[in-house]
């Protein structure tokens, strides 16, 4: 089998050998680039001669699957899988996984920061401190003991859990369904609106999917308690960004922590986030540190040895 790794996945030369070696030892070949495509001509060129391909968060569009007649599995380096066209796929039956559970705690610990620096305004009061000024003005509020609502209950939403309640937290979960969480900790299970009412904080890990898109927007913001803050590092689409802008700068909500958009960053300078009070932004990197690079090329590879033993796992 020829497997192509269309773009970087961020870990050193040396490892990406240590996996040649273990692919061409089962009689396979690994074709790894160390640079993105610039163009789709250029993608399908890489991908035309793949019968697995290895893709982290570059758009697979239909045109470059319907150009691959060899394809037939994808290993998505990857938790979210809204950018692959997944209904190509179907259609020339090219089974897809994702690298489930690699960024749990890369995102879980991101939402924290973006939650503390929030809360106790630290960015602000670095500037504080550079220009001469006193803390008069950033008194800050703290975690233990605030309703801490957590949207899209699954492997991430579930981390979050965890450390939010051993921050003293008390933990509201939408009842997108019957979730099976089992934790020596209490959850409280509301629907949405219930939970934007109730909630101090309100963090965000849906998949982005029809039914999600747009799924903050001004009605659910206008529910949120004045002092509260939202957090989205799920995907940018899920929450109108246009609204949030508008509800952070009427003050109708406290603050926002945004490490997902529309589009990837760079963002345009006329995106409404980017002038929104109390708000800090990154630019989709929740995901992004070593550990999590390193697990989800293991993930990565697991999933192709057990396609490869016609045990596929982590189908999306
Ligand atoms: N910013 C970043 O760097 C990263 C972002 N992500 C995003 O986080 C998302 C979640 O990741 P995981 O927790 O691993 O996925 P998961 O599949 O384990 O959990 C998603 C949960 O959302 C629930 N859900 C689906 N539709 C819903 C709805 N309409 N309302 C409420 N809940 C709904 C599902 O039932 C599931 O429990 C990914 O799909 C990806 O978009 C993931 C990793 C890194
Ligand atoms: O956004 C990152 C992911 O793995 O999904």
């Amino acid at each position: 089998m020829k497997i192509v790794i269309i773009e970087p996945l961020n870990i050193s030369m040396a490892k990406i050998e240590e996996y040649r070696k273990k692919m061409e030892l089962e009689g396979h070949q690994l074709i790894a680039y160390s640079k993105r495509a610039e163009t789709e001509a250029e993608m399908i060129k890489r991908a035309e001669v793949a019968d697995i391909l290895v893709i982290a968060n570059q758009p697979l569009s239909a045109e470059v699957i319907n150009a691959c007649p060899k394809l037939k599995f994808i290993s998505v380096a990857f938790t979210g899988f809204d950018h692959l066209a997944i209904e190509a796929c179907r259609k020339n039956e090219i089974l897809v996984a994702n690298a489930a559970g690699y960024a749990n705690q890369a995102v879980t610990e991101l939402v924290f920061g973006l939650v503390i620096d929030l809360m106790r305004k630290i960015k602000k009061a670095d500037a504080f401190v550079r220009n001469s000024k006193t803390k008069a003005s950033l008194i800050g509020t703290e975690l233990a003991g605030k309703n801490f609502g957590i949207v899209g209950f699954g492997a991430i939403g579930q981390k979050v859990a965890q450390v939010a309640n051993s921050f003293g937290c008390k933990i509201l979960v939408d009842k997108h369904k019957e979730y099976n969480f089992e934790a020596d900790f209490e959850v409280e299970y509301l629907e949405l609106e219930k939970l934007m009412q109730k909630s101090d904080i309100v963090s965000l890990h849906v998949p982005l999917k029809e039914t999600t898109q747009n799924l903050i927007t001004s009605e659910e913001l206008a529910l949120m308690k004045k002092s509260a803050i939202l957090i989205n590092t799920a995907r940018g689409p899920v929450v109108n960004s246009q609204d949030l802008a508008k509800a952070l700068n009427n003050g109708e909500i406290g603050g926002a922590g945004i490490d997902v958009f529309e589009m990837e960053p760079p963002i345009p300078k006329s995106h409404p986030l980017l002038k929104a009070k109390n708000t800090i932004l990154t630019p989709h990197l929740a995901f992004a540190t070593e550990e999590a690079f390193l697990k989800r090329a293991e993930i990565v590879f697991e999933n192709i040895e057990n396609w490869l033993a016609a045990k596929p796992q982590n189908l999306v």
